[in-house]
């Protein structure tokens, strides 16, 4: 793939994040500087991304390049559409937490966005399936879910990422024991909480694996063994301070192997950082790759 003359199909969520509107015109003015061709596609709702991935992928050509414009939740719908194809992804972060671009080397930069959508190498990532869907980052059960399922967007858009403490502490002190069940490697743990994650970022630009990464065929497993508020918060303040892995009840289990996640009674999930899912899930890694335009270093 020549740097020169990408034909850039961008996937526009206009409502993801808080200032999409004006981030996405700087990224396009960007783009209008250089000689790539821009077609752009907006989404009028969920799973809409997927449908407009699921009709682009039928479009060949070397130079043809798909990006997400939006947030995680974009990505991950564009990626549900994307199958048995090789044309490059590439992002403009507009979402709120952008954990895919931090994982780029994007991070929430439109500079860094436009200089590698037209300048970086395609390189290959491995996803992981969470029963039937796609996903790229993370899977999660317990306060992340909870919060997830409790946030509204009115908030989100007003606060951002504030938006999902808030959420949190609305849900999280009603379930004293989340009964949560994961078996890994053979061995069966009981959790409070489990996040079962690709990446190695998290909400943001909080490191939880630093031995994962997206370009890595491996999840790492976290065993949060405590529940309700007070460890929420101690869990909470941990991962501010990029610790959480290191907590003496938070176990950390690396496997390239299949992860089932259980519960006495059926329990919400989040797949990178939107809801939809319950328990129980089946993880596995997809040993066939993606391609995706990665900043390098
Ligand atoms: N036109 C639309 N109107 C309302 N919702 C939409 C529209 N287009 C897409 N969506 C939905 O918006 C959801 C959230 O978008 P997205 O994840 O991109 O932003 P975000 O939640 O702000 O960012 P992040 O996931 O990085 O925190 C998507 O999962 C998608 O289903």
């Amino acid at each position: 793939m020549t740097p020169a003359n990408r034909r850039l199909v961008i996937i526009h969520n206009p409502t993801s994040g808080m200032r999409n509107k004006s981030r996405f015109s700087k990224a396009l003015l960007g783009l209008a500087e250089t000689q790539c061709e821009v077609e752009i596609l907006k989404t009028s709702g969920p799973g809409h991304a997927t449908m407009l991935t699921e009709e682009l992928v039928g479009r060949k050509g070397p130079d043809l390049v798909l990006v997400a414009a939006g947030g995680d939740g974009t990505v991950s719908e564009i990626l549900n559409g994307l199958k048995d194809c090789n044309i490059p992804l590439g992002v403009i972060p507009l979402g709120t937490a952008n954990v895919l671009a931090r994982e780029l080397g994007v991070g929430v930069s439109i500079k860094k966005a436009v200089d590698t959508l037209v300048t970086a190498s395609p390189v290959p990532v491995f996803t992981a399936f969470a029963n039937e869907k796609r996903f790229l980052l993370m899977l999660g059960a317990g306060y992340d879910s909870l919060a997830v399922a409790a946030l509204r967007s009115d908030q989100k858009k007003r606060f951002g990422a504030m938006a999902y403490v808030l959420a949190a502490m609305r849900v999280i002190s009603g379930y004293r024991n989340m009964n949560l069940e994961v078996e890994v490697n053979g061995v069966r743990h009981r959790a409070g909480s489990v996040i079962i994650t690709k990446a190695k970022y998290y909400g943001g630009p909080f490191v939880i694996a630093p031995d994962c990464g997206i370009e890595t065929p491996r999840l790492a497993v976290l065993v949060l063994k405590g529940s309700g508020i007070v460890n929420a918060i101690r869990y909470g303040g941990a991962l501010l301070a990029n610790r959480l892995d290191s907590l003496p009840d938070v176990e950390v289990v690396v496997t390239d192997k299949p992860v089932s996640l259980t519960s006495a009674a059926e329990f919400p999930c989040q797949c990178d950082g939107d809801g939809g899912l319950a328990t129980p899930i089946e993880v596995s890694l997809d040993p066939q790759p993606i391609m995706m335009l990665r900043r390098s270093c």
